[in-house]
């Protein structure tokens, strides 16, 4: 299983780190072509707006929204997580809007801006530790999607299909299962595409 990590912005290394222990093959993506051999991608944290732009500029945003259509999965933390929505709160454009969910971006407080909370996660953990850096939250989400977790009664961990978004950074702890839950994903994907 190869899966890469949208390395344009961000926590990049981190993930690729947290992949590997989790048993997949991970690489760092800088250009559109190596996104051809890849079974699925993680969009990292950093910041929204400069990824959006690094995307454009590199041609990436349509590659992208192809494989997210080609049904490969795909996990959005943090700023990956508002690249991949179909609605911003507050903004008219959006950057991929591939993951049918409506964010609100820096939206847990100022002297909350980095927190760290023990987070039960659906089909994933009772305790994931979860690190919040100016973390967004989501909204809504569409139908067919699945909450996974909720903090303060805001949605920070979702599922629709083959898209997964968090609103923290499962990439800043020691605990692979959110990782490990994301290569299950992969799994699927694979799975389905063999019965076809
Ligand atoms: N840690 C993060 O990824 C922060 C996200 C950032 N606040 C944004 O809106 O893009």
């Amino acid at each position: 299983m190869k899966i890469g990590v949208l390395a344009l912005q961000g926590a990049v290394a981190e993930h690729i780190r947290m992949l590997e222990e989790a048993g997949a093959t991970a690489v760092a993506v800088k250009k559109v072509e190596e996104l051809d051999e890849l079974d699925g991608l993680v969009i990292p944290g950093g910041e929204s707006t400069t990824i959006g732009k690094l995307m454009n500029k590199y041609g990436f945003v349509e590659k992208l929204r192809e494989f997210g259509q080609a049904k490969k999965p795909m996990f959005g933390t943090c700023a990956g997580a508002i690249v991949l929505a179909t609605r911003i709160n507050g903004q008219d454009d959006v950057h991929l809007g591939l993951m049918d969910m409506k964010v609100d971006r820096n939206s847990f407080g100022r002297q909350k801006d980095s927190f760290e909370v023990a987070l039960p996660i659906a089909g994933v953990a009772a305790d994931y530790p979860a690190v919040f850096i100016r973390a967004p939250h989501i909204m809504e989400v569409g139908a067919g999607s699945e909450v996974l977790s909720k903090f303060e009664d805001r949605i920070v961990a979702a599922r629709q299909g083959h898209y997964l978004a968090a609103s923290f950074h499962p990439e800043l702890t020691e605990d692979i299962r959110l990782h490990q839950y994301f290569l299950t994903m992969v799994k699927e994907y694979y799975g389905e595409k063999a019965s076809v």
